[in-house]
């Protein structure tokens, strides 16, 4: 736990977060706009936000696990003339960093550092990576082994083991870096042709993505749709020996890559005996190439957060469909959920890989929820809607917002109405933990467009102040 005062994560601290104004730090502007080069013209193509990640895995990926050396400890700065570290991406970074140190500050740490407010200021959606200080630099270069472009597979792969990231690893961290910045003419002309520079961008840089200043996910798609930039130059280039990027990404059969999920339709719901389920699909993005069915296992924490082995159960292949990223397949899970202990979160594991939302988890609440089974509306615009509310919410107050497309004069586009209804409680203790409320009623069919379309936030107003409000939000009447 950290208390004040600690000289490193303080100075750090300042460095991350005074970005403007008084006791600005003068960090963040190098990378303010993230399209900015903060070393020289912006005709030179190069793009600070991007080098520093680069900077960072050149550093890193020489790491020996097995014998614990190495790592982000700025070994990097003794070894930028080896064929390996080829570009300007890390004479241009050391230098904006060296001011930064003193007693408390390594250059390691800003390393560490650059990476968190380059991906923290420049990611769509915000991610946010946590930093940690203490990092002790390197006092002379470490060990060779840095992917090069010409690297073989086997090679590439070996190096990254070396560094502790297996194939999997590998293929996300390089796709993670190879959605910003460029290959430059200039460093690489093994992959970019002289035909890349032009009087706007002298060093010659070629996009891995249409968003080079963007940490997101175009890199992948535009890789597997075959579109824009196609994965970038490392995968397209002309010259065959260069293509890393491409190896990398096949040497899987493109399953890594192409596994971006998605959990769908997630819901808690009651069997006719009372019986509490936990239901949903998680979808998986995977190339038609990839033939190995993966494994899909769904966790879960109690309602207080707590975790157990009894909390999981296997997602099954339910369904296969198409995308404009290749093929999709859909993983059924329905679980039991026993009522004493609940639920609040849900974690996904994809062949072991951990899928946690962003280091939180999925949220699920249930406290007051819309119960499915019990809830529909018909295309007349008949409706029943239930919901379920712990008893010890004493005095629930049971609302629901009820949402639908209705027909506008003068164009075809419907509006949403919104209706607010109040739920009566019609089955008390409908099992040990629950009551239900219930509210039924007829929207008017000559307003109604789409039966389908209709939904229902929940907002259940407890007994408890410290709990308040709860909501269960945009929940579908019709049952299909
Ligand atoms: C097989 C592994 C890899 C190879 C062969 C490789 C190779 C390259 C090459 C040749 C460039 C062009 C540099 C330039 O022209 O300035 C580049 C750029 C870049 N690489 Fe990698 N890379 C690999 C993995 C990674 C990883 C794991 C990361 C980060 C996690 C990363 C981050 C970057 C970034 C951000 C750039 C853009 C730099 C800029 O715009 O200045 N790379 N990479």
């Amino acid at each position: 736990v950290y208390t004040w005062p600690n000289p490193t994560m303080d100075e750090l601290e300042h460095i991350l977060v005074d970005n403007e104004g008084f006791n600005d730090a003068g960090f963040k502007r190098a990378i303010t706009p993230c399209t900015n080069y903060i070393q020289g013209p912006q005709t030179l193509g190069r793009q600070t936000s991007a080098q520093w990640l680069r900077v960072a895995f050149h550093d890193f990926s020489t790491a020996n696990v097995p014998a614990g050396a190495g790592g982000i400890d700025a070994s990097i700065g003794f070894e930028t003339l080896r064929p390996e570290n080829s570009g300007s991406a890390m004479n241009d970074s050391l230098s904006f960093f060296a001011p930064f140190v003193n007693a408390h500050v390594s250059m390691a740490d800003l390393i560490a550092l650059s990476v968190s407010l380059s991906i923290g200021s420049c990611s769509s959606p915000t991610i946010t990576i946590p930093l940690r200080g203490g990092r002790i630099d390197a006092t002379e270069g470490g060990e060779f082994g840095v992917p090069e472009p010409e690297t073989s597979i086997e090679e590439t792969l070996h190096q990254f083991e070396h560094a502790g990231f297996n194939q999997a690893d590998a293929i996300g961290l390089t796709a993670c870096g190879h959605t910003m910045g460029n290959v430059h003419h200039g460093g690489f002309p093994q992959v970019v042709p002289e035909s890349a520079v032009t009087p706007n961008n002298t060093g010659g840089g070629i996009h891995f993505d249409s968003t080079p200043d963007v940490f997101d996910i175009n890199v992948v798609q535009e890789y597997l749709a075959s579109e824009g930039n196609r994965g970038g130059a490392l995968v397209t280039t002309d010259n065959v020996t260069v293509r890393s990027d491409l190896r990398l990404y096949v040497s899987d059969n493109n399953a890594t890559i192409a596994r971006p999920f998605h959990p769908v339709n997630v819901t808690l719901d009651f069997t006719s005996t009372g019986e509490m389920r936990f239901r949903g699909f998680i979808r998986l993005l995977s190339s038609t190439s990839s033939n190995v069915t993966p494994e899909v296992q769904v966790s879960w924490q109690s309602r207080e957060g707590f975790s157990s082995r009894k909390f999981s159960t296997s997602a099954n292949f339910e369904a296969s469909g198409a995308s404009t990223w290749g093929s999709i397949s859909y993983f059924k899970f329905d679980a039991p959920i026993d009522l004493g202990s609940g639920i609040s979160k849900f974690f996904v594991a994809v062949d072991g890989r951990i899928h946690d939302n962003g280091g939180s988890g999925h949220p699920v609440q249930d406290s007051a929820f819309v119960v499915p089974s019990l809830t529909n509306v018909d295309d007349s615009g008949n409706f029943e809607l239930t919901a379920a509310v712990l008893n010890s919410f004493s005095s629930a107050n049971v609302r629901a917002e009820l949402s639908f497309p209705a027909v506008q004069l003068g164009t075809i586009s419907p509006k949403i109405v919104k209706t607010l209804t109040s739920l009566a409680s019609f089955n008390k203790n409908f099992n040990s933990e629950y009551s239900l409320y219930r509210a039924s009623g007829a929207i008017p069919l000559s307003n109604l467009t789409n039966s389908n379309q209709v939904s229902a936030d929940l907002i259940t107003a407890t007994g408890d102040r410290r709990i308040g409000t709860v909501h269960d939000n945009f929940r579908r009447l019709k049952q299909l």
